[in-house]
């Protein structure tokens, strides 16, 4: 039986960071946020309803999407936001469940949902275990506005588009501190993992 753990967390919490660590352990990654880019390619349905929804005005000269632009309607409007996630939410859902069953009917003994909105979108049914990486709320903003160049009101917009990550840590089954050095973080997962004899 295939172990398959959910891994969340809130904006800049570091949840790519932890997602990387994974393949050191020879555990494959399933990367909602690498999907949702996917899916809105040219020529793809979901693509084709963000223009319809949207506008041009959110398509870059080639007509590839303009994520600034969309990311700055969207995170600055909570009705705008929802109509972006109904359309794009769907189309990730399903091929992420495709790439998990995949996974488990090929026999692998653990995979790795990495899902940001895991728990607001209520898709815990989807896993069996649920890891948070977590960090204070001032380490998040600080290195969510140097990683992505955002002014602090940015940077609060897209932290309070999801819930506190402190709330999606009293839902884990496991937490992970990501407040410390990318080591500490490493040891955290190891030890883990070891816990719940998945390596
Ligand atoms: C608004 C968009 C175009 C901005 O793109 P951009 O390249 O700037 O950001 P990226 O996709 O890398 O997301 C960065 C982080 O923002 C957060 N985030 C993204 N979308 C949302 C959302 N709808 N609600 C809350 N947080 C979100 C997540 O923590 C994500 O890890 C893009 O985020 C998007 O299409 N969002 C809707 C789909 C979605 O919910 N994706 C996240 C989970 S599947
Ligand atoms: N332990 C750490 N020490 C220092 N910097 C870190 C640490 N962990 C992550 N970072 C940095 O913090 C930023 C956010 O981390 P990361 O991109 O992994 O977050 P994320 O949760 O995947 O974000 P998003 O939700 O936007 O996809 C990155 O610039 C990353 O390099």
């Amino acid at each position: 039986m295939t172990r398959v753990i959910g891994l969340t967390g809130s904006i800049a919490s570091g949840k790519s960071t932890v997602s990387l660590m994974f393949d050191e352990f020879n555990i494959p990654v399933i990367d909602a946020d690498k999907i949702s880019r996917e899916v809105v390619m040219p020529g793809e349905k979901a693509y084709e309803q963000i223009v319809d929804t949207f506008g041009e005005e959110v398509l870059r000269e080639d007509k590839s999407l303009d994520r600034k632009k969309l990311g700055a309607i969207v995170f600055k409007n909570e009705e705008k936001r929802q109509q972006l996630n109904n359309i794009v939410h769907p189309a990730v859902r399903e091929k992420m469940l495709e790439r998990r069953d995949a996974y488990t009917t090929s026999g692998e003994k653990s995979v790795v949902l990495d899902i940001p909105l895991l728990f607001e979108s209520k898709l815990k049914g989807f896993v069996e275990k649920t890891i948070v990486v977590y960090v204070d709320e001032d380490v998040q903003l600080a290195r969510l506005m140097e990683r992505d160049g955002y002014s602090e009101e940015e940077a609060h917009q897209r932290i309070n588009a999801q819930m506190p990550v402190k709330k999606k840590a009293e839902l884990a089954d496991a937490i992970i501190d990501n407040n410390g050095t990318r080591r500490d973080t490493y040891q955290q997962l190891e030890s883990l993992l070891r816990e719940w004899e998945v390596i």
